[in-house]
């Protein structure tokens, strides 16, 4: 921008000095010192016309991509994440631990709801994990209805990377201290939480788990006390 603008003054300037160099000229010259003046001025805008062009060609540029939305959010913006606490998480009185982790964080919930998830629906949430051994055991702990899962979706700026590290590692003798499953976990079958682990994952997951009306856009009153950028 103040380079643009810095190119039009240099440009009008010249414009401005080249005409009343002429003008001048015109009154005081004969004829083939005024050829020489207006082709020396004729140069001159050339040169400064060159070097204005690359900002010519800059705004012939296509512009920039918009960056993509989904029920994840804006990626790379303020984004969405799927969190669930899990049965074991459910039993062991872990959710208002869960819910506190990410709201001291600064992050919003924009929806939750207790759920015994349809065989169907677990089937597809760990869809990816289907070749695996242990997947049978994972549904059908997920699905006994011992306790309900916490569904939830939590709202902020790079929430999805950040849910995972307040989570911690899958496997919880990997998980740091101070990460949900670090601090209260010991076993990977029973590891108490999920986390979407991208921006594609969040979209998937947040459609299989949530109707588009279950989730509310709502501003925290302080936001400028968690957001700003200055
Ligand atoms: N070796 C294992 N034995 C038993 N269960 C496992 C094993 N590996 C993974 N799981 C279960 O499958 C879930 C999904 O595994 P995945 O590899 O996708 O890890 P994750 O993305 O960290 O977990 P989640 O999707 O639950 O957040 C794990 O959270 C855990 O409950």
């Amino acid at each position: 921008m103040l380079f643009t603008r810095m190119a039009t003054t240099l440009r009008s300037g010249v414009r401005f000095a080249s005409t009343r160099t002429a003008g001048a000229a015109a009154r005081a010259a004969p004829i083939g010192v005024m050829a020489g003046v207006a082709g020396l001025a004729a140069v001159s805008y050339g040169v400064i016309s060159s070097v204005s062009n690359p900002i010519h060609n800059d705004a012939k540029k296509p512009a920039p991509e918009a960056p993509l939305k989904t029920a994840a959010g804006v990626k790379g913006g303020v984004e969405r994440t799927f969190i669930a606490i899990k049965p074991d998480g459910v039993q062991r009185g872990m959710i208002s631990e869960v819910i506190h982790r990410f709201e001291r964080k600064g992050y919003k919930l924009v929806a939750i709801k207790a759920i015994v998830p349809p065989k169907a629906l677990a089937e597809e949430h760990y869809g990816d994990l289907k070749a695996r051994p242990f997947y049978p055991g994972l549904v059908s702990y997920m699905t006994s209805g011992k306790a309900p899962v916490i569904a939830m979706v939590w709202e902020g700026v790079d929430v999805i990377r950040q849910g995972r590290r307040i989570i911690g590692a899958t496997n919880p003798l990997d998980a740091e201290p101070g990460s949900i499953r670090g601090d209260y976990t010991i076993s990977v079958g029973r590891n108490a939480i999920h986390g979407s682990d991208s921006f594609e994952s969040a979209t998937i997951e947040i459609g299989l788990w949530f109707k588009p009306e279950e989730v509310y856009n709502w501003q925290f009153a302080h936001a400028e006390w968690i957001e700003s950028k200055n």
